[in-house]
């Protein structure tokens, strides 16, 4: 089903309209300038203006009271005329929140516009959209304000979204460093709403200190693992971590559920440099976690700020959320690829504590680890040592002293000239050589002029002149190379080309990369096909997905073939995307991916779409598809994808076959130590 365009942008500066107006250590970092500095710096990044801006509303008493108790309610109104006297005795009643006169009016305009959003998406006036807020809500229950949260925003949206749209599947999405208790209360006994958070939790030893944070809270009655709770169990968790959390637990999980909409507590406390977080994760790790969840119900995503204490943090967080929810080029994601043995542990015992619930865990380990045995403790001690003198975690974890903050900034200037400035905003738009009628492809595909025929013969031969004999491979080669070229040098993000000959094509392709300077290209071969190239290097590494038992190849660091065996309708690859390819993907981190499509391939055209749609947060999204030209009616459907005008209908989900889950363990556990992001339980781990 096609898919509605452009982003919602939803914001007024009236919420900056209250303040904390007496001494709180434990709220004074929750300032009106947080959304000012993020405004600010989207209005930098000429992202305002390409966004679509839907006004904000007051949200009503009767949507209010979709979560909240008429008496909170009352409560809330009562404190627009108190004095400051009064207004700290009605803070005193909460845990780590405070009152204004103007908190009501605020409170009110986040919930109006967290429903706007919901109104703008799900009319298809637009796919997704931000709506930039406070107070934030996911702490909020019915009778309580919690946590600098007033209204549970979030939470009146879905209740909302199920009664106005008849949605029987929402997934809330909560990437804020703290446990949205709020919204777990309202829907842990109801399947409807699928809740995912992570949070930090040490052992219970950070706020909100709640038992019911952990990963054993899986739902109550009906609504049993519909909540997940992944708690950080040590600070300086960083991209891979979360990265790791996303392929090993919600992802799969969140294919499975087929949400229909995604609502996100867009917290950005999980950053690095903010106070609260002491967290790593950079600010592009926002964009591929964005990316992720756009590949879901139909891109219908909602992101709804909740906390973000440091303001430049923030800020860049907001801005890649938004470039992203825009459908630009994904920034390559920074640091070392692989999870800390605690983020491991806790990923395994979430999906050990979700085995019973859902049929992508169903051949996880049983046991989760509630203690560890003594040797992983040790190994765990020996870590922490490692990575606090990493200078990352060490040199930038946010604290609330001014120096550090400034420290703070000075390393997020930098990083972001790295990560963003390089890569020209390159349209994302595909270049095309095929038979197919241009009329039949998305209009953000240019179809290709042809290289200039002389300049080609002598590109080409210079390789293997033989070749240029043959007129038919002659023509393959200049589409492979002269899509290529524009890819290379940027002109355009990703493109396909159609060659009767594609093995030969790609060792030409994979030649004329080196030659312009790659390091490392991601190969992925569907089907059969003999390719001859030197992969001991690193320079390449190819995975071959294919049928039959590659029996006489073994699986190497830089050689690795996945056997899948798919049969027409069953929707169940996704299962081998998100478990192993992805994770070895983002361990690799290539400078370009190349996808060939050959004769007598194992996946369908809904695998084939989801793979390259999942793929493109690498390599700045660089693709390069290459189809054999007897593959032909693929094209229009990848052409699709690599343009992002429609996420491809995955259909309903059905189980893999067992063999291909057991098929995915095994493979994970001969490369988990080559390939550090497959890791998801501590066992053998060395
Ligand atoms: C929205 C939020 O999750 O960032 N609130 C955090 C409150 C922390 C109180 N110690
Ligand atoms: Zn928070």
């Amino acid at each position: 089903p096609a898919m509605a365009s452009g982003t919602a942008l939803i914001y007024d500066d009236e919420m900056t309209s209250y303040k904390l107006l007496w001494d709180d250590p434990e709220c004074d970092i929750e300032v009106p300038e947080r959304l000012l500095s993020s405004y600010e710096q989207l209005k930098h990044y000429h992202l305002v203006e390409r966004c679509i801006h839907v006004p904000v509303r007051e949200g009503t008493e009767e949507e209010i009271m979709l979560v909240h108790s008429s008496e909170y309610l009352e409560v809330v109104k009562s404190t627009q005329t108190m004095n400051e006297e009064e207004l700290r005795r009605v803070s005193e009643n909460y845990d780590a929140v405070y009152f204004h006169p103007n908190t009501y009016r605020c409170a009110k305009l986040a919930v109006g516009a967290t429903l706007q959003l919901v109104d703008s998406v799900m009319s298809g006036k637009v796919c997704n959209g931000m709506a930039l807020v406070r107070p934030p809500g996911h702490h909020s229950q019915r009778n309580a304000a919690n946590g600098f949260c007033v209204f549970n925003n979030v939470a009146i949206a879905a209740q909302y979204a199920k009664r106005r749209y008849g949605l029987q599947r929402i997934l809330i999405v909560d990437w804020d460093v703290h446990h949205g208790q709020g919204i777990q209360y309202v829907f842990e006994e109801d399947p409807s709403v699928l809740y995912y958070s992570w949070h930090r939790y040490e052992h219970q030893q950070f706020w909100p200190l709640l038992r019911e944070s952990d990963y054993d809270a899986v739902g109550q009655g009906k609504g049993k693992g519909f909540n997940l709770n992944v708690p950080w169990n040590k600070v300086g968790m960083g991209n891979s971590d979360y990265l790791a959390a996303f392929f090993h637990v919600l992802l799969p999980v969140a294919f499975e559920f087929v949400p229909e909409l995604i609502l996100v507590s867009s917290g950005y406390d999980s950053g690095i440099g903010d106070p609260e977080g002491q967290m790593t994760a950079t600010p592009e790790c926002f964009a591929h976690l964005t990316h992720f969840l756009m590949q879901l119900a139909n891109g219908r995503v909602c992101a709804v700020l909740e906390g973000g204490y440091h303001l430049k943090s923030l800020s860049e967080s907001v801005c890649m959320t938004v470039k992203t929810l825009l459908r630009d080029p994904l920034p390559q994601i920074s640091g070392e690829m692989a999870p800390c043995l605690s983020a491991v542990e806790s990923i395994q015992n979430v999906r050990a504590a979700h085995k019973p619930y859902w049929k992508c865990l169903m051949y996880e380990e049983a046991t989760p680890l509630h203690n560890l045995s003594t040797k992983s403790q040790q190994m765990m001690e020996a870590e922490l040592i490692q990575t606090s003198t990493h200078p990352t975690a060490k040199q930038v974890v946010g604290t609330t002293n001014s120096d550090e903050a400034i420290k703070t900034d000075r390393f997020l200037e930098s990083h972001m000239k790295k990560i963003l400035f390089p890569v020209p905003p390159v349209k994302t738009a595909s270049a095309i050589v095929s038979k197919v009628d241009a009329h039949l492809l998305p209009i953000s595909v240019q179809v290709e002029m042809e290289m200039n025929a002389q300049e080609l013969k002598t590109l080409v031969s210079a390789f293997d002149a033989e070749l240029v004999k043959e007129e038919k491979a002659l023509l393959s080669l200049q589409n492979v190379l002269a899509v290529l070229d524009k890819i290379l040098k940027k002109k355009v993000c990703n493109g396909i080309a159609e060659s009767s000959v594609a093995s030969v094509s790609t060792t030409f392709a994979l030649k004329h990369c080196f030659d312009f300077g790659l390091q490392r290209v991601l190969c992925i071969v569907v089907g059969d096909m003999d390719l001859e190239l030197d992969l001991d290097d690193g320079k390449i590494l190819l995975m071959n997905i294919c049928q039959k038992q590659q029996t006489e190849k073994t699986n190497s660091k830089y050689h690795i073939s996945l056997n899948w065996k798919e049969d027409a309708g069953r929707n169940n690859f996704f299962c081998a995307v998100l478990g192993f390819i992805l994770p070895v993907a983002y361990s690799y981190q290539p400078d370009l991916m190349i996808i060939v499509i050959g004769p007598n391939r194992s996946l369908g055209v809904n695998a084939i779409s989801l793979l390259t749609c999942l793929l493109q947060g690498l390599a700045e999204s660089r693709i390069l598809v290459v189809i054999q030209d007897t593959e032909i009616k693929l094209v229009q459907s990848v052409a699709k994808a690599l343009s992002g005008v429609s996420t491809p209908d995955f259909g309903a989900y059905a189980p893999a076959f067992q063999e291909n889950f057991l098929e995915i363990k095994r493979l994970r556990d001969q490369l988990q130590q080559e390939w550090k992001m497959l890791r998801c339980s501590v066992k053998d781990w060395i």
